[in-house]
């Protein structure tokens, strides 16, 4: 048939860790489908070439997907693949999530010269690079001496940053996922548990994202769909849905299965100075995965979360102060 002669094209960012996640997707659909050729669109994104400045000033984190997310609209490519962690939690008008793979590692790590192993070990006022709300908030909580800076860049250039100790910047932290994936294993030392440091809604995951309307691609890519990681990622970006929230906010989530059919979920909305903040931690089962994600959410905004995460302007009541 001619039609299995067109190839499959893959449209990605270009930066280092992104060219791996697409190549890593596009040798398994060339595994599950070896009459098929397998091409890549490497897309330079607006969000990489500017990496000095916070990303809600350069125009949120909608930079890094917007050129990729086009490309597969107007049909110049099939799929596309991205950290998960990256995307939007409501999904853009046309396009679908057709796969989630396996999810790596979902934990930070911190990442220093001097080999600080932990979060309580770093020296009195160290600078510590990040330009996530959510890891400055979880470092400023425990640590309120620690200077934060924005470090921004992709990966191997935060690495390099810090590894360098050019600017200043004493350690920093990482997804362990990304430093795995691109084989920087040398730097994943000092993981940081998830109870220290929950992690961002997704981290770990990966997304094949299509044109909704493209049974084929869906079709192709559903083996390469992990229905229990599928499961998790679908939870979290839920809560962030419930609570308009995104990874400009300082929000950690993660569902994990922890026996078949059993998940336990939490989560936390913390203060962008860390000195407040609200945590959940449920459980469920398959079923009532979906009801627990909207209770905790229901349960969360009573407690304040609206006001943590900026949206009004009134004093925080005392309850929600730094207890949770
Ligand atoms: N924000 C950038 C980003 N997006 C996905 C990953 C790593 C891989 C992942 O979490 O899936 C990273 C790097 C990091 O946070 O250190």
């Amino acid at each position: 048939m001619r039609r299995s002669r067109k190839p499959i094209v893959i449209a990605s960012r270009s930066s280092a860790l992104a060219r791996v996640q697409a190549e890593r997707v596009g040798a398994a659909l060339g595994r599950l489908h070896p009459s098929l050729r397998i091409e890549y669109l490497w897309i330079e994104s607006q969000g990489d070439k500017m990496v000095d400045k916070p990303l809600h000033d350069v125009g949120g984190k909608g930079l890094f997907t917007r050129a990729v997310d086009n490309a597969v609209l107007e049909g110049n490519a099939d799929l596309s693949v991205h950290s998960l962690k990256d995307l939007s939690a409501t999904e853009t008008q046309g396009l679908t999530i057709a796969a989630v793979p396996k999810r790596n590692d979902v934990r930070d790590t911190l990442v220093s010269a001097e080999g600080y192993a932990s979060i309580d070990a770093l020296p009195e006022r160290v600078a510590v690079g990040t330009a996530s709300p959510r890891r400055k908030a979880q470092l400023l909580r425990k640590r309120p001496d620690i200077e934060i800076s924005i470090l921004r860049g992709n990966v191997p250039t935060r690495l390099e940053r810090v590894m360098e100790g050019r600017d200043g910047f004493g350690a920093t932290i990482m997804a362990v996922a990304g430093l795995k994936r691109l084989g920087l294993t040398e730097h994943l030392r000092f993981p940081i548990d998830t109870d220290t440091m929950l992690p961002a809604a997704c981290q770990g995951a990966l997304a094949l994202v299509c044109r909704s309307d493209d049974h084929v691609t869906l079709t192709r890519c559903l083996p390469l769909n992990h229905a229990v990681s599928a499961a998790e990622v679908h939870a979290e970006r839920e809560l962030l849905r419930h609570l308009h929230a995104d990874c400009h906010h300082p929000i950690a989530v993660l569902a994990e299965q922890t026996v078949p059919d059993h998940f336990r979920f939490r989560a936390e909305v913390l203060s962008p100075d860390g000195a407040v903040s609200l945590s959940i931690d449920e459980r469920a089962t398959t079923k009532s995965l979906r009801r627990v994600v909207q209770k905790s959410a229901a349960r969360l905004l009573e407690r304040g979360a609206d006001r943590l995460l900026g949206r009004d302007s009134f004093p925080l009541p005392n309850e929600a102060s730094p207890a949770g």
